[in-house]
């Protein structure tokens, strides 16, 4: 068995800002965790045994996680990375309610001119893990563009790879360290 901790990053993306924040939080929990990145079309349906920590993001649409006819209107204003069938919401509905996995955490991306507004993927997907009574719910985080197809304003990947570094270290290598089983691997034997 492996001596790390275990991270799964699911992702939906439209644009393809998410994408490239899910990827840069991935490269901030290898510094201590192993960790996989998925696009949410493609993530299991039940997850590992072996996991740790589920990092779960996706676009903020209409001040939540979006659902089928907003990712429809996403794909007609232009060219999209993924297919609008499948969200994180569909995909967080079908979790089963507890899977073992000890913490999570939820990210978004979301429009800096409205950041003032309250509606927010991250923590609608938070609401929904708090609500199936799974592990910890660590942390909702939203990261932003600056227009609906983005760019990512500046600095932003910098702080999804610090925001993944920051994840990682609340896990020490199985064995060692903390037995608060809340910053614990799950499964260290
Ligand atoms: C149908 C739709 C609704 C949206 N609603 C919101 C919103 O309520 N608040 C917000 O900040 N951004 C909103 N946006 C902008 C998205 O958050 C933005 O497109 C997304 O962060 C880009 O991520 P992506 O490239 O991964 O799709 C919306 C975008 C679409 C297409």
């Amino acid at each position: 068995m492996s001596e790390n901790a275990q991270a799964l990053v699911v992702y939906e993306s439209m644009f393809g800002n998410t994408e490239q924040v899910a990827k840069a939080i991935g490269e901030g929990l290898r510094s201590k965790v192993e960790a996989e990145v998925i696009r949410v079309d493609r993530a299991p349906e039940v997850l590992p045994d072996s996991l740790d920590l589920l990092v779960v993001g996706g676009p903020t649409h209409a001040f939540s996680m979006s659902r089928p006819g907003t990712r429809e209107s996403a794909s007609a204003q232009g060219t999209v990375v993924m297919p609008s069938q499948v969200g994180i919401r569909e995909w967080l509905d079908r979790l089963l309610p507890d899977d073992g996995t000890a913490i999570f955490a939820t990210f978004d991306t979301r429009v800096t001119k409205v950041r003032k507004l309250p509606g927010s993927a991250a923590k609608a997907a938070a609401k929904v893990l708090r609500r199936r009574g799974v592990g910890v719910v660590a942390e909702s985080v939203s990261f932003y563009v600056e227009d609906s197809a983005g760019p990512l304003s500046e600095g932003e990947l910098d702080r999804a790879r610090a925001w993944g570094a920051s994840l990682a270290a609340r896990f020490e290598p199985r064995g060692t360290g903390s037995t608060d089983p809340a910053v614990q691997p799950r499964r260290a034997t």
